[in-house]
């Protein structure tokens, strides 16, 4: 289904965070939120998953506003990985993951065989299946994120929100969990710091910067050396990658940052 922010301002303590923000991400579609630090992009990731609600605009999944929906019925459509996902109680990765479950159950039944079926290729998807007996509190960082993502599959969403997911993650499995984003199901709505990473692995990319979208489109119509200059102040040279002639984007430590950015 599509997702669509229209026209959302959001404000946090008096001051504004998001300014008359308006986003499609087509059905199926993988979209990178890409930006500055401070520029929105966890609030933006909030307002979808309802964790903040916008002062003024609209956040839809098909047609239907998020708004209207119960808190069950919104985490059927939509499911978040993100930085704050805290699992502090002692479980294994296999109960984490049948967490995912969790906006389906009636009273306290067992999961079907079907759902248990869905966590186990989940946990496999995501190369977790060998921790599934382990304690959630034991694993590393890059281990516990990719929990945290069989989680969000299992909870079989038509949208998906992901912010950083390849923090803490090698880049082996930074390039394996990029790869399967495309061809997952759900529309994907993901914040990449890598730009050369959000290039390869996003169909379009969304730029935020104070709040507002400044830029949208293919990865090569949005990432210029103009935008990295005037949106994140840097110097940058665009090239192609040699083999996939995706945009790719070098940069100089010694050049001197550009003073002009937003
Ligand atoms: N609960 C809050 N109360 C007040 N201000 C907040 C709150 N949460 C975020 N902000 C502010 O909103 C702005 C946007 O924050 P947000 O986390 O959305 O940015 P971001 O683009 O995700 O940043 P980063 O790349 O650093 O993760 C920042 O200036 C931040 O300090």
């Amino acid at each position: 289904m599509e997702l669509a922010l229209e026209h959302v301002d959001l404000d946090l303590d008096g001051r504004k965070i998001l300014r008359d923000l308006s986003l499609q991400v087509g059905s199926g579609e993988v979209v990178g939120l890409v930006g500055p630090n401070g520029s929105g992009k966890s609030t933006a990731l909030r307002s979808i998953y309802r964790a903040l609600r916008p002062k003024t605009g609209v956040v839809r999944v098909g047609r239907t506003d998020v708004a209207s929906l119960s808190l069950r019925r919104s985490a059927q459509l939509v499911a978040a990985v993100t930085q704050e996902a805290g699992i502090e109680l002692d479980f294994t990765v296999e109960e984490v993951v049948a967490l995912g479950r969790a906006p389906y159950l009636k009273g306290t039944e067992p999961l079907t065989a079907r759902e248990v079926e869905l966590c186990t290729a989940a946990m496999r998807r995501l190369d977790v299946e060998r921790l599934a007996r382990r304690s959630i509190m034991t694993l590393s960082g890059g281990e516990r994120q990719r929990v945290l993502i069989a989680r969000a599959l299992v909870q079989e969403p038509e949208v998906l929100v992901l912010d950083e997911p390849t923090n803490h993650l090698d880049i082996r499995h930074q390039l394996e969990l990029l790869s399967l984003l495309r061809g997952l199901g759900p529309t994907v709505l993901v914040v990449l710091h890598d730009l050369n990473l959000a290039a390869a692995a996003c169909d379009r990319l969304a730029v935020l910067s104070g709040g507002a979208l400044v830029a949208s489109g293919t990865p090569e119509s949005v990432l210029t050396e103009e935008l990295m200059a005037s949106v994140f102040g840097v110097r940058a040279s665009v090239v192609r990658h040699p083999l996939t002639g995706d945009p790719q984007l070098l940069y100089s430590v010694t050049a001197q940052p550009v003073k002009d950015a937003h």
